[in-house]
C-alpha cells in the first residue's frame, strides 16, 4: 500500500498561537497543491518550545482551539493530519499534547509527551503522559512519540510491539544536536522495522536555533531529509509493504531474547 505524506517543517512565532495557526493554514494550503494522504506538523507549533510565562493566556484550554482548527483543515482538504503538538491546559495541568485528525475531521487520537526534556526543565511545567498511543490512518497501524521521547528506545520498542508500522515524531530539536536527531530517527526505524516520519522546527525561536532536518526513513533505513531552512515541505511517498518485507527478511521480532531484555 503506497501513501503520500507532506512533512511541514516550520519556524513558529514565539508565543503567538494565532499567528501560528495562520502560518500552518498557509503551509497546509501549499502542501495540498498536490494530493497528499497525511500531513505532519512539528512539536509545539502553536507557541514554540516552550513558554514558561503567561501560560494561562497562551495555553489552549482542553485543546479546543487546536482540535477545531485541525479538524477544519482536515475536512477542507480531505487529508489526515498528525497535528504535531500544542500547549494544552486541562484542569490545573499543562500538557505537551498531540492530536491526530482523520480525513473527515474527527479527532482519532491524542498523545501527551511522556518524557519531559529535563535539561530545559520541561518536566517541571508539563505533566508527562503515561500511556502510548495507537491509531489507524487509512487502515495503517500508527503510533507516535514527541521529540526527546526518541532517546528512549525501550519506549519506542513497546509502541512497535503494540503494533505500530508507521511512526510519527514531531519535534523541536536544536541545530547543535541535529546529528543525534538524524541518527536516532534512523535507528528507531531500522531497529523496529517501521516507517518513521519525523518533523522538526527550523530557524531561530526565542534564542534557540532549531535544526530542521525533517525526515522520512524506511524500515531498512533509507532516509530523505530536509536542510535547516524554515517553512519547508518534504513530500514523500512510501510503501507500507516494505514494513512486512523488512520484518520477513530480518526477523528481529522473532529473534528477540526477551529473557535478556530485563534491565
Ligand atoms: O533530546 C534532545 O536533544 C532535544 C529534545 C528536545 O529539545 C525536546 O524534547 O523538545
Amino acid at each position: 500500500m503506497k501513501k503520500k505524506a507532506a512533512l511541514l517543517q516550520m519556524r513558529p512565532e514565539w508565543a503567538s498561537p494565532k499567528a501560528n495557526r495562520k502560518q500552518v493554514e498557509q503551509l497546509v494550503s501549499r502542501a495540498m497543491e498536490e494530493a497528499e494522504d497525511i500531513l505532519v506538523l512539528p512539536e509545539l507549533w502553536d507557541t514554540g518550545f516552550f513558554p514558561s510565562e503567561n501560560l494561562d493566556s497562551l495555553a489552549d484550554v482542553d485543546g479546543c482551539k487546536a482540535k477545531n482548527f485541525l479538524s477544519e483543515m482536515a475536512r477542507r482538504y480531505r487529508v489526515n493530519i498528525v497535528g504535531g503538538s500544542v500547549l494544552v491546559k486541562e484542569g490545573s495541568c499543562y500538557y505537551n499534547r498531540a492530536y491526530v485528525v482523520n480525513r473527515s475531521g474527527q479527532v482519532t487520537a491524542e498523545y501527551d509527551k511522556v518524557h519531559g526534556f529535563s535539561p530545559a526543565g520541561e518536566q517541571k511545567l508539563f505533566t508527562g503522559g503515561n500511556r502510548t498511543v495507537h491509531f489507524l490512518l487509512d487502515d495503517i497501524p500508527c503510533s507516535m512519540a514527541i521529540c526527546y521521547d526518541i532517546r528512549f528506545p525501550e519506549f519506542i520498542r513497546r509502541e512497535a510491539l503494540e503494533g505500530a508500522k508507521l511512526f510519527f515524531v514531531p519535534a523541536a530539536w536544536p541545530l547543535r544536536r541535529i546529528e543525534h536527531w538524524k541518527i536516532l530517527n534512523q535507528a528507531r526505524a531500522i531497529e523496529n522495522e517501521m516507517v518513521v516520519l519525523a518533523v522538526n522546527q527550523a530557524g531561530l525561536v526565542n534564542g534557540t536555533m532549531y535544526g530542521g532536518g525533517s525526515m522520512a526513513v524506511t524500515p531498512l533505513g533509507s532516509m530523505r531529509c530536509l536542510h535547516e531552512e524554515e517553512n519547508q515541505i518534504l513530500r514523500v511517498e512510501f510503501d507500507m509493504n516494505e514494513v512486512d518485507k523488512a520484518r520477513q527478511s530480518i526477523q528481529v521480532y522473532q529473534d528477540r531474547r526477551i529473557d535478556m531484555d530485563r534491565l
